[in-house]
């Protein structure tokens, strides 16, 4: 296993935020994150990317243990989270934002940049290299926000919500981008909210409620996991949709 998450939990205050929550990330798969508003999944982020301590529980990657790393060195071994709120630096061109990435493993400006360039290239932003990042689109920051984690070469990349506010043809795009990701070798672990983009992309899904990790398996599975309708549409939700498909 390339990730694994050991009964990890967080409480802010009275609230649970994550209860005792177990999941597995094989290399080279891709895995989504799953779960309603409020369920724990950027918690979650947060706690395997060294950003917030775990209460309890460990994480290991690559068979070591990264509890109590700082975010930075867990980068540096090859751990890279993006942020579900994308904040570019401002006065920054796009090149300069992603070559921020880039420096982890280039010490020299002109190699930042070219690695930048190359990163950018790969995600289509070859014609935006030179625009302030603050003029970009929502998509464009998407993107960007893409970039930058792709310039740090990570071998394991989480992705907190990077289809969110896009229209279909963009998700498509992006879609596109995390399999050609993937298929440089590096593996995923993503928080989505777009369904279609979740069942088309992975591997394996793990669905989180209310802090707790309520069901595993593959994407089609899933849809067929009372257990997990009911945590999206409400108690009773999987009786009448299976009533409803009886009656149609
Ligand atoms: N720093 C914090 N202090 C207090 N409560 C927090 C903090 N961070 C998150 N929470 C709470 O923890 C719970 C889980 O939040 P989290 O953002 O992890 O959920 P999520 O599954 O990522 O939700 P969404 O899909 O809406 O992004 C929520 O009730 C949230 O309000």
């Amino acid at each position: 296993m390339m990730l694994k998450v050991e009964g990890v939990s967080k409480r802010f205050g009275g609230l649970l935020a994550v209860d005792n929550a177990s999941l597995e990330v094989k290399q080279g798969s891709i895995v989504a994150l799953i779960g309603p508003n409020g369920a724990g999944k950027t918690t979650l982020f947060s706690i395997v990317s060294g950003f917030a301590p775990p209460d309890s529980g460990e994480i290991l990657f690559q068979g070591r243990s990264i509890k109590g790393l700082p975010p930075h060195e867990i980068c540096r071994l090859g751990l890279t989270r993006t942020f579900q709120i994308v904040q570019p630096f401002a006065g920054l061109s796009v090149l300069e934002n992603i070559a921020v990435g880039a420096h982890l493993h280039h010490k020299k400006r002109e190699d930042a940049l070219a690695k930048a360039r190359e990163v950018a290239v790969q995600l289509g932003m070859g014609r935006m290299l030179d625009l302030p990042a603050q003029d970009l689109t929502v998509a464009g920051r998407k993107r960007l926000e893409l970039a930058k984690a792709l310039a740090t070469s990570p071998s394991f990349l989480l992705l907190d919500e990077v289809m969110a506010g896009l229209i279909p043809s963009e998700v498509q795009e992006i879609v596109t981008m995390i399999r050609a990701i993937r298929s440089q070798g590096t593996t995923i672990l993503l928080i989505e909210h777009v369904m279609q983009a979740v069942m088309s992309l992975s591997d394996e899904v793990y669905v989180l409620n209310q802090g707790a990790m309520i069901a595993h398996g593959t994407p089609q599975e899933l849809v067929r996991n009372e257990t997990v309708i009911e945590a999206y549409l409400g108690q009773g939700a999987a009786r009448r949709l299976n009533t409803e498909q009886t009656n149609a």
